[in-house]
């Protein structure tokens, strides 16, 4: 294993995770193999020095705006969204501490008994003695998606980079699930996505990581291995920053 420091051109990263990822092919639900494979990623960025927050979504549970077409209160329904982002916010710390990576689970929505309260200092305080903090319940607040949460937790904690691992592998010129023409982008910036409508993260996230000049790459973590690959340097999937000549 490559010495700590030397390989990792990050030193703390928020790692974005959707909660279908953890469904594997079931589509539903949590697959306890793929929680395990990814601990074994998260835990090799772990081993070569790298701090990691991570954000899981909660798509493999429920969605607010899922559960409103189908006839439920929307703010209803996106605190059922919220609380199936903690759901997958344990499951996912038994699979780290099962792989021996102490990990602390923090709640935007005050859950005692259960995870701590989400603080900001006591987070930073965390990482910096190289535990995994999963950031759960989003960010506490209806109407908004763990995309924006993880944003919005990647610029307080003050991470180089967010990584939002999704299920393409990187952002296109137009969704490749539907045009098979589309391209796909190394590097663009976040006026390009918000111009261009690019789909592939919601705008209120891309307004925050473009008003706090936060990088972010999307790539696709279903292929193994991506995650250490881009950590230490490959160009895997699309970055998203400021100007791209400066990249
Ligand atoms: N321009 C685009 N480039 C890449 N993916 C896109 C684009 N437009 C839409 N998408 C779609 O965005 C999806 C990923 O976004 P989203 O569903 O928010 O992910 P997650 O559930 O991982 O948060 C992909 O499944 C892809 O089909
Ligand atoms: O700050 C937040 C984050 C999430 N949610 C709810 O939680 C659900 C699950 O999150 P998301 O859809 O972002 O999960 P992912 O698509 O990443 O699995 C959302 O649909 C919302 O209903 C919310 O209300 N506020």
């Amino acid at each position: 294993m490559p010495s700590k420091e030397s390989s990792s051109r990050y030193k703390r990263i928020l790692l974005k995770l959707s909660g279908e990822a953890l469904a594997g092919s079931k589509g539903f639900g949590i697959d306890p193999k793929v929680l395990d494979r990814m601990a074994l990623e998260i835990g090799q960025l772990v081993g070569i020095g790298v701090q990691v927050g991570l954000v899981i979504g909660g798509g493999n549970l429920f969605r607010g705006q899922e559960l409103s077409a189908a006839g439920l209160d929307r703010v209803t329904g996106d605190h059922m969204g919220m609380l199936a982002t903690v759901m997958n916010a344990l499951a996912m710390r038994d699979a780290l501490e099962r792989a021996n990576i102490r990990t602390r689970v923090m709640s935007a929505i005050p859950m005692s008994g259960i995870v701590e309260h989400y603080d900001r200092r006591t987070a930073v305080r965390y990482l910096n003695q190289s535990d995994v903090v999963i950031f759960s319940a989003g960010t506490g607040n209806p109407f908004f998606t763990t995309d924006s949460a993880a944003c919005l937790r990647g610029i307080e904690i003050d991470a180089d980079i967010v990584l939002k691992a999704t299920n393409v592998d990187g952002v296109y010129t137009a969704d490749p699930k539907k045009d098979p023409e589309a391209r796909k982008y190394d590097v663009l910036t976040y006026s390009e996505v918000l111009d261009k409508q690019l789909g592939v993260m919601d705008l209120t996230a891309i307004c925050l990581v473009r008003d706090q000049n936060m990088p972010v790459r999307v790539f696709d973590m279903n292929q193994h291995g991506s995650l250490v690959r881009l950590v230490v340097g490959e160009n895997e999937g699309t970055l998203i920053v400021e100007d791209t000549e400066n990249d």
